[in-house]
């Protein structure tokens, strides 16, 4: 029996709700084969901070290479990679192995508070990775970082940073509207000609820890299937919803979106 691989090159989230955990309970949610390189183990949440602690460069690569090698993924998204080498050999290994469907995350600051990528790393970011991307899928601070602009606080400054986003090589861009507060939960998907808007009702919830992770590691799984970038987009947004809608609070903090719900309870 053969089902569809792909693979996550990002932090360990401990706490569980974002970073490869939430990666790979999606893929597995979604019924796709998990892998997994990780680039740092990260052992902060919301209530304690205990520290960052990244991997050698060769022990990213090995895991690349190993995932490649053995079961060879369909598709792979990235999420933290936190400094430039990590960045810059990502993107030669991207390269190297001439994977078609690449997702990236452009993980910079956790809602938990912790710094997942340095400021010097963010040039090499635009520059080297988000060339090789399918998909990037930028919240909007992160847009407001990666194009040294003001953070985006209307869907038509969304359009805007998309616009200017799709200059950077990727075919793609997602400008997540999750922060914009005064709207509907409201995304664009822009393909260099067409923006397209993905909206949900916005939850009043505070438990959104691991939905852009959440979010990009449906895409990636959704592609890693063989589906068209629009149609991945669209489950993958039906997924992170039903995963906000039925959010975890553990009673400490910032909770977690809860990665079963889409099989429980999405109609
Ligand atoms: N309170 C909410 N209710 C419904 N959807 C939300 C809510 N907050 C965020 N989203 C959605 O979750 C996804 C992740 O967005 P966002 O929170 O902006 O990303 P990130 O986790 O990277 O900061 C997007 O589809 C966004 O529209
Ligand atoms: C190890 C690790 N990677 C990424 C994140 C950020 O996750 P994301 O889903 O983009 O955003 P939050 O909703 O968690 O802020 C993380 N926290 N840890």
């Amino acid at each position: 029996m053969s089902i569809p691989r792909a693979l996550t090159i990002a932090g360990s989230a401990a706490q569980g709700s974002a970073g490869i955990q939430a990666d790979l309970k999606t893929f597995q949610e979604l019924d796709v084969y998990g892998m997994s390189a990780v680039t740092a183990i990260v052992a902060n949440n919301s209530t304690t901070e205990q520290g960052i602690f990244t991997q050698p460069v060769q022990a990213i690569e090995a895991q690349i290479h190993a995932s490649f090698e053995h079961v060879e993924p369909q598709a792979l998204k990235t999420g933290m990679l936190f400094t430039e080498e990590i960045i810059d050999r990502t993107s030669e290994l991207i390269s190297y192995y001439g994977i078609k469907n690449v997702v990236v995350d452009p993980v910079m600051i956790g809602k938990m508070g912790s710094q997942l990528l340095l400021d010097e790393a963010i040039e090499a970011l635009t520059k080297h990775l988000l060339p090789t991307a399918t998909i990037i899928t930028p919240n909007l601070e992160e847009a407001a970082r990666l194009l040294n602009v003001s953070t985006p606080d209307s869907p038509s400054a969304m359009e805007k940073a998309a616009r200017e986003l799709h200059e950077t090589g990727a075919q793609y861009v997602l400008v997540k509207g999750g922060s914009l507060k005064d709207y509907p939960a409201i995304d664009i998907l822009y393909d260099g000609e067409e923006m397209i808007y993905l909206q949900s009702e916005r939850f009043p919830t505070i438990h959104t820890s691991g939905a852009g992770c959440t979010y990009s590691a449906a895409i990636t799984a959704e592609l890693a299937k063989g589906k068209p970038v629009e149609e991945a987009v669209r489950t993958a947004k039906a997924f992170v919803t039903t995963a906000i809608k039925y959010a975890l609070n553990f009673n400490r903090g910032i909770g977690s979106t809860y990665h079963a719900a889409y099989r429980k309870y999405h109609k």
